[in-house]
């Protein structure tokens, strides 16, 4: 696995490249609170296939940690940034929850970039502005410590009781992400969720898109996909059983559904 970090227009971000230099590009776009390493079993698979881009958003993990407010035109023109940066012209792209968010502002305005999009465990609007802007002030405010109580209560977010109760060791390793996180990052990431909506610009999509949902996710629900569905001409819809860190808790339906995916013609 190659880790470095890129300098582009929008600032430093730390990735990981793995597999042929010359295989078709599939980016991976983290959730809030989590780092590159949520990827690491899809990286080992697809790297098989594919030249496989990983990167942390903004404000998480190795990459820059600029004073927010962010917006999803900040994130998405961030992976535009890195796709220039490394030369890709077009990519596959895959995003969790708030990358989902990204990969579906990069369908509306920056589709020309993609091949694939696939949207995991997210919705155009996923929450509230009232909520998001609680939580962003709760972080500014209390810091590191808010930090450690987020990363204490999401196991609750992220995954169902009995995977909880059966998979510790992977459960504390993402309690480990989020509470490294650096409270502006997380805080402004916050502020992007706010004030994003994008159910009014998601017809425009022309990608070949397909939706992930977790059948448990109480965050981004299988009815927000199934809005996205009737949103998004020709999407496709994957209900996986797991809650809403669909790609750790059922990695190998996950990776099923996105290896059938890629392998459809773009
Ligand atoms: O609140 C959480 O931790 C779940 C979540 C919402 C958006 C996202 O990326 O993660």
């Amino acid at each position: 696995m190659s880790m470095q970090t890129i300098d582009t227009a929008a600032g430093r971000f730390r990735v990981a490249l793995d597999g042929p230099a010359d295989a078709p590009v599939l980016v991976f776009s983290n959730s809030l609170g989590t780092t590159l390493e949520m990827w690491d079993a899809q990286a080992q698979r697809f790297a098989q296939t594919h030249r496989v881009l990983r990167y942390d958003t903004r404000g998480h993990g190795g990459s820059v940690v600029s004073p927010g407010p962010y917006s999803f035109d900040q994130l998405g023109g961030d992976v535009v940034a890195l796709l220039d940066a490394l030369g890709i012209a077009k990519a596959s792209f895959c995003g969790i929850s708030m990358g989902g968010l990204t990969g579906l502002w990069l369908g509306v305005h920056a589709g020309e970039r993609l091949s694939h999009l696939v949207v995991c465990n997210s919705a155009a609007k996923i929450g509230t502005a009232e909520g998001w802007q609680t939580r962003a002030a709760l972080v500014r405010d209390q810091g590191k410590a808010a930090m450690a109580e987020l990363a204490a209560s999401s196991p609750g977010r992220w995954f169902t009781e009995p995977f909880i109760a059966a998979q510790p060791a992977l459960v504390a390793r993402a309690q480990g992400w989020i509470a490294g996180i650096a409270p502006e990052g997380y805080a402004a990431c916050c502020e992007a969720l706010a004030q994003a909506d994008l159910r009014g610009a998601i017809s425009a999509i022309r990608v070949p898109t397909l939706l992930i949902a977790g059948a448990s996710d109480p965050v981004t629900t299988v009815a927000d996909a199934q809005a996205m569905q009737r949103a998004i001409a020709g999407a496709h819809l994957a209900e996986l059983p797991a809650s809403h860190l669909s790609n750790l808790e059922a990695p190998a339906a996950f990776a099923d559904a996105l290896a059938a995916f890629l392998a459809t013609g773009a």
